[in-house]
């Protein structure tokens, strides 16, 4: 008996997508076929062709493929989109949402043409609205569009912890809800250092400060890179949420996720912890929020319908 081999297309062969591809390979979750626009057939297949040449040294079996023909990606379990523009210093991710929906549209066709049974990952800012873009688009159901924010939200918030009390980020957990922008909402209440409650462990000030760099997370790479946004943390963060699916691991992880009615918000695609396996979003947890809480993420639902209205 011969095992179906696993496949994941990634759409965008830029700085997500390519350290995405080349995570994917060496964990060997999955064969990847990574997809540019026809003008930058040479360097896709360059990039895939250098990560195979990587593959003897670092031990994967994984074929990598560099291709802008979609015929390369049909049957593909999972398709991730990291295509469009990023910004750059002084701009807001909102300010990429029309050009980024027009790839959303046309990407998404061929998408679905070749693959009708996949499961969509969204990282295209700004990504809420992108992710409810590609759900439209695509006529899938909405367990198998979802959006990637919260892993990489979350993940830097626990990295500035595990800074702050000199542990290991292995022992931080926490979780970051509501949408992609400045106005995310980092739940203190449900983060922890090995169990230990966090606001036992630092003062409420400098946990404000660390809730406010958090924030503003992409936006401190951003003026670091000068030039681009965050891969390696938003590929891992992407990778995270392939491998759950991959192998039904059913993780509870915050997506991006299509709400009806969940957490009082309808027909939104908002930053939520969810269910995560083979299925794609098997489930929406609904935490309860203090009155604050619950305030800050009305705020943050209303900076994404308000990208939302931009959308046709
Ligand atoms: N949701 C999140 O947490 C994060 C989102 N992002 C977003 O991800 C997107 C990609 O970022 P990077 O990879 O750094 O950008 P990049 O500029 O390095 O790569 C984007 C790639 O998309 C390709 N592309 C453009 N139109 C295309 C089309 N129609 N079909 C196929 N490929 C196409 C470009 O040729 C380019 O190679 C940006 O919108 C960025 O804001 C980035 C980091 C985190
Ligand atoms: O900041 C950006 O534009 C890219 C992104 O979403 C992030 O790194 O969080």
């Amino acid at each position: 008996m011969t095992m179906k081999r696993k496949k994941v297309s990634v759409i965008g062969a830029g700085f997500t997508g390519a350290t995405t591809a080349f995570l994917l390979a060496q964990k060997e979750l999955a064969d990847v076929v990574l997809v540019d626009i026809p003008n930058q057939e040479g360097p896709t297949k360059g990039k895939a062709l250098d990560m195979f040449e990587a593959s003897p040294v670092q031990g994967f079996d994984s074929k990598i493929t560099g291709t802008s023909n979609y015929e390369d990606t049909a049957n593909s379990d999972i398709v991730v989109i990291t295509a469009g523009i990023a910004r750059k210093p002084g701009m807001s991710r909102d300010d990429l949402v029309n050009t980024n929906a027009k790839i959303m549209k046309s990407v998404t066709k061929e998408i679905v043409r070749y693959s009708p049974d996949t499961i969509i990952v969204v990282l295209t800012n700004p990504v809420d609205a992108m992710t409810y873009t590609v759900y439209k688009e695509s006529g899938l159901p909405k367990n198998r569009v979802i959006g990637q924010s919260g892993i990489l939200d979350s993940a830097r918030f626990r990295s500035f912890i595990a800074e702050e009390l000199n542990l290991s980020v292995k022992d931080i957990t926490g979780f970051v809800l509501g949408g992609h922008g400045d106005d995310m909402v980092p739940l203190v209440r449900y983060s922890f250092a090995g169990g230990i409650p966090l606001q036992s462990l630092i003062s409420e000030e400098r946990l404000g400060e660390i809730v406010e760099r958090t924030r503003k997370g992409g936006g401190e790479i951003v003026g670091l890179l000068g030039n681009g946004s965050a891969y390696y943390a938003p590929a891992a963060s992407l990778v995270e949420m392939a491998e759950a699916i991959l192998k039904d691991q059913r993780r509870v992880l915050p997506t991006i996720a299509y709400l009806e009615g969940e957490y009082g918000y309808n027909g939104l695609y908002l930053g939520v912890p969810t269910i995560l396996g083979g299925s794609g979003i098997e489930d929406i947890i609904e935490l309860d929020l203090t009155d604050d809480e619950k305030k800050e993420l009305d705020k943050s639902a209303d900076s994404v319908r308000k990208v939302m209205t931009v959308l046709s």
